[in-house]
């Protein structure tokens, strides 16, 4: 369960991955974008995973129609705000929210920079004066290769001070961590964090490059880490942080049991490793559901749920005084 008197927080949340049904419906129609049904009950198998798919690639197939309906700018603003509406229904105190700029602005003929705008403009108004605190994440979709991903990169640094941090999302097989290395140079040379998906299609190296050559202070995924012990130590000892997405890794196939699941060795491992969602909208899944259902069936106790949000908060991109403000608001509740 929750622990209510503990900060909530997702810090491994795609926010073009979280677009709801009736909103896809609804941009359809607005432009004119043929959907493949015209209601939500008929468009769920479409955009919403119902049975584990074979692969990761299966699996982001479904959020394609989330940004195949983003017409323009002020659709891309609307599912920045839903998503803070979202997050706030669902009991969050902080949310890290992902978004990859060329994937949402590549299907209508966007400009990547115009996306960065308008999600930084709505995550902003929709953050005033309420109980949440939201921050942006910006993706590179490795999927689309090295030489896009650094015109997303150029986008996205446009818009450094609106960010903490960059992560590589995406095809992890077919475009390994390699292949990205000058593009987290300059991560880094711009005073960003990163976290990267690793270790969810490849294997612990995958995991081992992205701390060395890419930078990351955090992984997202990281299941493979368990088959490499040294890792294990070093995860441990270096305080990087796992953000583990449970369905979603039996959704992808990664895990195909969650009573195998890594998480559970990596918490009594002392690895500083947290509950997220990935992608909810698409999963069919909310924050609550991961730590009510999820957790338990992968051997999680109610004491290793509440270290998870502990975890959460200690890894978050924040600074320590945002950190003890975020307790302390809780705390008094
Ligand atoms: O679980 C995941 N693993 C790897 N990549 C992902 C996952 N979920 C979403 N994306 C990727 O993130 C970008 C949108 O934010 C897209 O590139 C999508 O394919
Ligand atoms: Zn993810």
């Amino acid at each position: 369960m929750i622990n209510r008197k503990l900060p909530l927080l997702d810090i491994h949340r795609h926010l073009d991955g979280n677009v709801r049904a009736q909103t896809i419906l609804e941009l359809g129609r607005q432009f004119n974008i043929e959907l493949p049904a015209d209601t939500v009950e008929a468009l769920i198998p479409h955009v919403q995973v119902i049975d584990p798919e074979p692969n990761l690639m299966a699996f982001l197939q479904k959020l394609d129609w989330g940004v195949t309906v983003l017409g323009d700018y002020d659709a891309c603003r609307r599912i920045a705000i839903e998503n803070i509406e979202d997050a706030q229904a669902q009991g969050l105190d902080y949310v890290e929210l992902r978004f990859s700029p060329y994937y949402m602005a590549q299907s209508q003929g966007l400009h990547p920079e115009g996306v960065v705008e308008a999600v930084v403009d709505g995550i902003k108004s929709a953050t005033k004066g309420v109980n949440i605190k939201a921050n942006l994440i910006g993706i590179l979709s490795r999927t689309y290769g090295v030489k896009t991903c650094q015109k997303e990169l150029d986008a996205l640094l446009a818009f450094k001070n609106d960010l903490v941090a960059v992560d590589l999302a995406g095809d992890e097989i077919g475009f390994p961590g390699e292949l990205f290395v000058e593009h987290f140079k300059q991560v880094r040379n711009a005073y960003l964090a990163s976290t990267i998906h690793a270790g969810e299609a490849l294997g612990a190296p995958s995991i081992w490059q992205a701390i060395n050559e890419l930078g990351a202070s955090r992984i997202g995924h990281g299941v493979k880490a368990i088959e490499d012990p040294k890792l294990m130590d070093y995860l441990r000892d270096n305080r990087i942080g796992i953000e583990s997405c449970l369905t979603s890794n039996i959704q992808t196939s990664t895990v195909n049991d969650l009573a195998k699941h890594p998480l559970k060795q990596f918490l009594d491992h002392g690895i500083l490793a947290c509950i997220n969602t990935d992608d909810p909208a698409v999963e069919g899944i909310e924050i609550e559901y991961e730590y009510v259902v999820a957790a338990p069936k992968a051997g999680l106790s109610q004491v290793d749920m509440e270290k998870a949000q502990a975890n959460a908060l200690e890894i978050a991109f924040l600074s320590d005084s945002d950190k003890k403000e975020l307790s302390a608001l809780v705390s008094a509740r």
